[in-house]
Parts: structure tokens; sequence; C-alpha cells
């Protein structure tokens, strides 16, 4: 689309009349038609930030539903071509479209995003890219899957549960699911089995479990589904074994996307356990950068009481000023602190080094003291409740 000339002009957002190519320029008239098709083929849809992983009774996915709500175009992210196992994690936010690493590229791979939703079977992906994009894709997923045959009659039980085409999938007893997923569970299997060396083209072991997850990862909504109901029957520990184990499918797909978060955040709702919470942080970190409001964008909406916990740890804008003042007697300086945050002399911190002393509390600003005359040793200090200051007498 731009040549390497242009790329230092897109690093920050451009109005469509200076992209390249002219598009809406007025010496270079273009047709509303082309116009339409430039937007279709590289604008981003700004659906919500978790859409639910749903189709409809009929097999469509909803996500025609969502392409009539909104649409950026962002120059510079809209020349990385699509990948149905992309090498790169997206999460469009504001004005900003956000791209990063989703695992270790090799120097010389091509980076790739996703165009459409990745979790869609295979030829309803291979239909959306080509009817939106104009492409066929042929990305090694694409390949891996179509050569699965999954059209034939023994992939029946897997299709069923891959399309979730099941009606009202979740209203059934879990143990109900749990066969249905056993059975899907047992002719991918197979099918690998039987078709391993001529679908990986190769033996190796690494293949071996990548092959092994893209033909699992297709009954993750099934897994995700029957997860929230053994949570529903009390089951706790099955459920959340169940959601580590979509989570780890998640990942052999995109190893780090809000699609992942989001399974954290189930995880999170099972377990509530603090080392799940910060293990879903330094994720966030890595996926999005640092800072946590991507991710409660994201998925804290859902979590309230583990929102209000992660908010707990970010800065207090509200920290009480400590203030103080000089006085000086016949043989003392006298140096007066005194803030709302003084509440027990215990929690009052105060350091002397070289020329400074340091004033902290809970909640309170942190405060440093220019003073030439400390001499720690010989400084006594003096609490009082009532005036929630601290007086350090400082010998002449
Ligand atoms: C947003 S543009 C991507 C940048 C484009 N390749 C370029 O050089 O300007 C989308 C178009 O790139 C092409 N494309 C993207 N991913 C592709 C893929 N995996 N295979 C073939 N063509 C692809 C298709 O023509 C698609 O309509």
């Amino acid at each position: 689309m731009c040549d390497d000339s242009e790329l230092e002009e897109f690093s920050k957002p451009v109005p469509l009349h200076s992209w390249p190519g002219g598009f809406g320029r007025p010496r270079s008239k273009i047709s509303l038609a082309k116009m339409r098709r430039k937007v279709d083929l590289n604008a981003y849809r700004c659906s919500p930030p978790v859409s639910e992983y749903a189709f409809t009774d009929d097999g469509q996915s909803n996500a025609s539903k969502a392409r009539s709500e909104a649409y950026g175009v962002f120059p510079l992210a809209s020349l990385f071509n699509h990948s149905c196992a992309p090498n790169m994690s997206k999460v469009l936010l504001g004005k900003w479209v956000f791209l990063r690493a989703a695992r270790e590229i090799p120097p010389g791979e091509e980076l790739t995003q996703f165009y459409c939703d990745i979790r869609m079977p295979v030829e309803m992906r291979q239909k959306e890219l080509s009817d939106l994009f104009g492409f066929s894709c042929n990305c090694p997923r694409c390949r891996f899957e179509l050569l699965l045959d999954t059209e034939s009659e023994e992939f029946q039980p897997w299709k069923r549960l891959y399309s979730c085409a099941v009606p009202l999938l979740q209203q059934r007893f879990s143990s109900e699911l749990e066969g249905l997923i056993a059975d899907a569970e047992r002719c991918a299997r197979r099918a690998l089995a039987e078709r391993f060396i001529e679908v990986t083209e190769t033996n190796d072991k690494e293949h071996e479990e990548i092959h092994e997850s893209w033909a699992l990862w297709p009954l993750v909504p099934a897994f995700q589904q029957l997860a929230a109901r053994l949570r529903l029957d009390g089951r706790f520990e099955e459920s959340l074994a169940l959601w580590r184990r979509s989570e780890r499918l998640v990942k052999s797909v995109v190893p780090l996307s809000n699609i992942h978060l989001r399974v954290h955040s189930e995880m999170l709702l099972t377990s509530e356990a603090d080392a799940d919470l910060r293990e879903n942080l330094s994720l966030v970190a890595s996926a999005f950068g640092p800072g946590i409001e991507v991710w409660q964008k994201l998925v804290g909406f859902r979590m309230p009481r583990l929102s209000k916990k992660v908010m707990d740890t970010s800065p207090k804008p509200d920290l009480c000023p400590i203030h103080y003042e000089w006085e000086e007697t016949e043989q003392n300086w006298l140096l007066v602190a005194w803030s709302a945050a003084f509440q027990h002399a215990q929690d009052i911190f105060l350091d002397a080094s070289a020329d400074v002393l340091l004033f902290n509390a809970p909640n309170a600003v942190e405060t440093k003291v220019s003073c030439s005359k400390v001499h720690a040793a010989s400084m006594e200090t003096k609490f009082s409740r009532r005036r929630r200051s601290l007086t350090v007498r400082i010998p002449k």
C-alpha cells in the first residue's frame, strides 16, 4: 500500500486525505465504490472489546452483527497481513489499535495479525476472508485443518461442537456435555493419528503438539461452556481444570490475546486466588504493555470485587500532604510536621540522612525537608495524636 519512505509519516494517526494512494485527495478523484472498497479492505472493525464466541443455531457467526458497528482506518497497522495463527496480539481501544508480539518472533518471520474471528471453523474463516478481503487464506493452520478433512462423516461429533450449533448447549446437564466433548475429542485424536504424517509433513514433537492443539482448539467453546456449567454445579476444581485446559489451547493459537485474558478472567471467577490475579496482571503487562487499564476495560468490569482489588494496587490519587514548619528556641531547632495521615506514631516513617529529613506515612505524600542541622543521633521526636503532628527536636 505504501513504501518505506512513507512509514515515518504514519507513526501517528493521519487524516484520511493523507492516506497513501491519495485516498480522498481532491487531485486524484476516486469513485465512491473504490473508496468503499479501500475502507472494507483496510478498516478495523471496532466491535466491543470482549466479543463472545457464539454461533446462532443455523451455524452462522455473529460477526456480521458486530460489523455494523464502527470502522477505523489505521494506515500503518493495515499493512500487516492476516494469519489464522498470528504472531501478534491486537486490541482496539478508543482511537488506538495496539499490536504487540504475541510470542517470540524469529528474525525474518512475517508479522501477522488476524482479520476475522480466528475461533471460527476453517470453512467460515475462509468464507469471511474471501468475501470481505478477497483472498483465500493459506496459513499453516488453514492448510492443516483443510487436510484434516473435517467435512467427512467421522468428524461429525467434533464438527457439531466446533460450530457450537448444538442448540442451548449450556442448558444441558454437565454429564451430557462431558459425553459430547469426549466423543468429539476421540474423533479428532483418531483423525490426527491416522493422518498425522500426511498432515504435518514433518514428524517432530513440536509440530505434533501444535497440531494436536489446533485439532482440539475448535472444542474450546464447548470446554468453556462445560467449565461454566461445572462452576454453577459447585464443581470448582473440575471447572478450573477445564479453564486451564482451554487456556492452554487458546495459547496454542494466539499466545497472548484478549481471548486469553478472557479465559484468565473466568479462571479468576472460579478460583479468585491471589496467585492467579498476579499471573493475570503480568500477562496483561506483557500482552498489552504495562498498566492495568487495558485489562480493566477488557475484562475487569465483569469482576467488581477483583477490579477493586486491582485498583487498590494502583497509586492512590488522594494522598494526604505533609506540612511542616521550623521553630527556633535558645538550645534547639524544632521541626513540626503534621498531616491528616499521621494516625499513629509507629506508622510515621522518619529518615535523617546527610542534609535531608524524609517523612512518610500510609496514605501520605512522601515529603523531604532540606536541613543542614541534622545529627540523627542527637535528634528527639514527640508525637501528638490530637494535633496529628510529629515534632523533631534537633539540638543546636
Ligand atoms: C489490510 S491489507 C494488508 C496489506 C496489504 N498486503 C498491502 O501490502 O497493502 C489487506 C489485503 O492484504 C492481502 N492479504 C492480507 N493477508 C493475506 C494473506 N494471508 N494471504 C493473501 N493475501 C493477504 C489481501 O489482498 C487483503 O485484501
